[in-house]
């Protein structure tokens, strides 16, 4: 299978390389085994056009995992994807998975919370605030009737990568302004008592990977708290070496859980108008 992996910046791309990489390197069954790991081999550029994918050294099983640095944000975040997932699909070995990845906030609710350091993988990926504003209130973009506020990963894949990552499930919010204050943090939660992280891609990723009929999922390492605004708060190193022991924790569940395992009731498109018809996915879905 292949796997595409989206971060915003180079950082968090190269982290998800060097956790990928690790388990690539061992000999033959991966983590946890005593053989001596053999040196691991460099990453492998790779153009597609407008971007740069970097590949991490392979390991034994038949699985390759592309990672991009798209660009901060859901817009540059879906036009990466999209021309990756296309490219892919033209030259006839498709993604079967796309992965959302990088840093975040944490938030921290009433029942649990994200702390800095710790990582969160998606139950769902969720456009926080994609919608109008009315004197009543935010109204999402389904309640005036267009397209979707939500993908859903398939859930045996987020229970198997959360599971080898140790990390916790929850809502993964999109957003296109970094949250700022306690109130309206507050205010994400009302609306999402799930949300237990907040990031700037997700959604634009998963819109692409909808729209070419590939499973998503979002993966979350916290740099900060959602809330008052403290930079110095911030624990990005800590937050980008979470990221990398995640991606060796992708990969190796990837290993444990393949495709087939992950059952068919994922509702990765939703209703949403961008999946498309059948047809129009099948480019895709074998
Ligand atoms: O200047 C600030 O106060 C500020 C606070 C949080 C994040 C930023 C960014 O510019 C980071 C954008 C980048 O990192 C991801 N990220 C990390 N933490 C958060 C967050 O709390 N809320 C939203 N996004 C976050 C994001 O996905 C971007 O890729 C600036």
């Amino acid at each position: 299978m292949r796997v595409l992996v989206v971060t915003a910046v180079d950082a968090e791309r190269d982290a998800v390389v060097r956790g990928a990489t690790a388990l690539g390197s061992m000999p033959s069954g991966g983590a946890g085994e005593s053989a001596e790991p053999v040196a691991p081999a460099e990453p492998v550029e790779l153009a597609v056009p407008g971007f740069v994918l970097r590949r991490p050294a392979p390991g034994p099983e038949p699985l390759v995992i592309d990672a991009l640095a798209a660009g901060v944000g859901p817009a540059a975040a879906a036009a990466g994807a999209a021309t990756a997932l296309a490219a892919a699909a033209l030259s006839g070995s498709p993604y079967g998975l796309v992965v959302s990845a990088g840093i975040g906030g944490g938030f921290t609710t009433p029942g649990r919370s994200a702390a800095v350091g710790s990582v969160v993988v998606s139950d769902a990926i969720v456009a926080a605030d994609l919608g109008a504003e009315t004197p009543e209130g935010f109204v999402p973009v389904t309640d005036l009737g267009f397209g979707t506020v939500e993908h859903r990963p398939p859930a045996a894949l987020v229970r198997a990568v959360a599971e080898a990552a140790g990390a916790q499930r929850g809502d993964v919010l999109t957003v296109s302004t970094v949250t700022g204050t306690a109130e309206r943090a507050a205010a994400l939660v009302a609306a999402r008592p799930a949300a237990l992280a907040e990031a700037m891609e997700g959604f634009g990723v998963a819109e692409a990977a909808a729209a070419h009929g590939v499973p998503v999922l979002e993966i979350r390492a916290v740099s900060n708290p959602v809330g008052p605004r403290d930079r110095a708060a911030w624990r990005i190193g800590d937050a980008l070496e979470a990221l990398s022991g995640a991606s060796a924790a992708l990969r190796a569940a990837l290993r444990a859980a393949p495709p087939e395992t992950w059952g068919s009731s994922s509702d990765t498109c939703g209703s949403s108008p961008a999946c498309g018809t059948r047809e129009t996915r099948s480019t895709s879905e074998s």
